[in-house]
């Protein structure tokens, strides 16, 4: 008899009622991907796709579905009219990534008819969006001269530096930034410009990267400094992820000297109600990464809203403001700030969700 599999899809722990799980496999280009769609509820599901050599396709699966249900509080929060969905490809964007792949995958998002639209998200860059928009037009993030708004990593990176000014001046009294010590783990494609953003506004900076060209690009460009040490013992003011997620769970959180954590990385939390309290109990301010990593998002939708960039970034702005209103609902509620986040995102779906059974 065959041995019985637990965790398969229906009943994965991050399962969380999503509509449709799509496995995506092309042999003659070597794509393995899975898209989720969590929800459709408030829109079609728009969410980027992660490239990432992920070491068996179980632990794919588990970070598109916690990504994709990341993407539904993500829109919701930042008042869009939008879903979540996320896509990850199986490989390596250093190693593996060729133009027929990425039109391949592209093929798998037109078969969905726009229940899920795609973008650039870790190992996914503007250029290869090119590939994917020659075979549907259910992609967003696409660049300038074809009409798009382009790379979203410039404005998730500016929505990040206003969460980190909101979280200051609720910490500190003051959005000043000038001589705070932050640590920005990960200076990819957003890492590199939160950099910027910080150095500008007189923070000291420092990086770390798996890459050394990373960091060497942060080090001569903005000054900063490189970290080699552990990063949860960094002894600093603000702990800016902007890698890869869980990287806040039971090992890191104790080690944690920072009074901040405020990034761009999508699923910092690595058990999002256990670990959010664990943090809150240590004294430190928890900002929501699907609160405060929305700039890349809202400027997307711009393609599909058909706003332009002054208003994408006005609308990444109000993060500073949802921000401070999610701290004052968790303190009210004797709750979490990801609780808080996370409830506040919830009741627009379900209110819509009403409406729509009442419509
Ligand atoms: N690009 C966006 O607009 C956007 C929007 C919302 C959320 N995010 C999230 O922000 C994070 C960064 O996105 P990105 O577009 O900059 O990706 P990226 O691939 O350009 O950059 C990620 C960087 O992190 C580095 N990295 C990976 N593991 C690391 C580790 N253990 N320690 C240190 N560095 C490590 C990588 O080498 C890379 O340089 C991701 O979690 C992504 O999901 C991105």
């Amino acid at each position: 008899m065959q041995e019985k599999v637990h965790h398969l899809v229906f009943n994965h722990p991050s399962f969380d009622n999503h509509e449709q799980v799509v496995f995506c496999h092309d042999p003659d280009t070597g794509l393995k991907a899975i898209i989720g769609i969590h929800s459709t509820v408030l829109g079609p599901a728009l969410g980027g796709t992660r490239m990432w050599p992920y070491e068996d396709e179980s632990i794919a699966l588990w970070d598109v579905l916690r990504l994709s249900r990341g993407m539904s509080f993500k829109a919701s929060l930042a008042g869009l009219n939008l879903g979540g969905g996320k896509a990850v490809i199986i490989a390596d964007s250093r190693t593996d990534k060729t133009p027929e792949m990425m039109r391949a995958f592209g093929r798998y998002v037109n078969s969905l008819s726009g229940r899920y639209i795609t973008a650039e998200d870790v190992g996914i860059k503007e250029a290869d969006i090119r590939y994917v928009k020659e075979v549907t037009d259910y992609v967003t993030g696409i660049p300038l001269e074809m009409g798009g708004s382009g790379d979203p990593s410039p404005v998730t990176a500016y929505g990040v530096f206003v969460g980190i000014k909101a979280a200051a001046k609720h910490r500190w009294g003051s959005e000043n930034l000038a001589g705070r010590k932050v640590l920005v783990q990960g200076v990819g494609n957003v890492g590199i410009t939160l950099v910027e953003h910080l150095t500008n506004a007189g923070a000291e900076v420092w990086v770390q990267d798996v890459y050394a060209d990373r960091v060497e690009e942060a080090v001569a460009k903005y000054r900063a400094k490189p970290f080699n040490g552990h990063f949860a013992e960094a002894e600093v003011d603000i702990y800016a992820p902007c890698a890869l997620g869980a990287t806040l769970n039971d090992e890191t959180i104790p080690a944690l000297r920072c009074a901040i954590v405020a990034g761009a990385a999508n699923n910092q939390l690595a058990d999002e109600n256990r670990h959010a309290k664990m943090i809150e109990e240590r004294g430190i301010l928890y900002c929501p990464d699907f609160l405060i990593n929305a700039g890349g998002l809202i400027n997307v939708y711009s393609e599909i809203a058909k706003y332009d960039r002054q208003e994408a970034l006005r609308r990444t702005e109000n993060i500073y403001n949802t921000l401070l209103e999610v701290i004052s609902i968790a303190e009210q509620q004797h709750i979490t700030t990801h609780q808080a986040a996370y409830v506040k995102a919830q009741e627009r779906i379900q209110n819509h969700k009403k409406s729509l059974v009442h419509s």
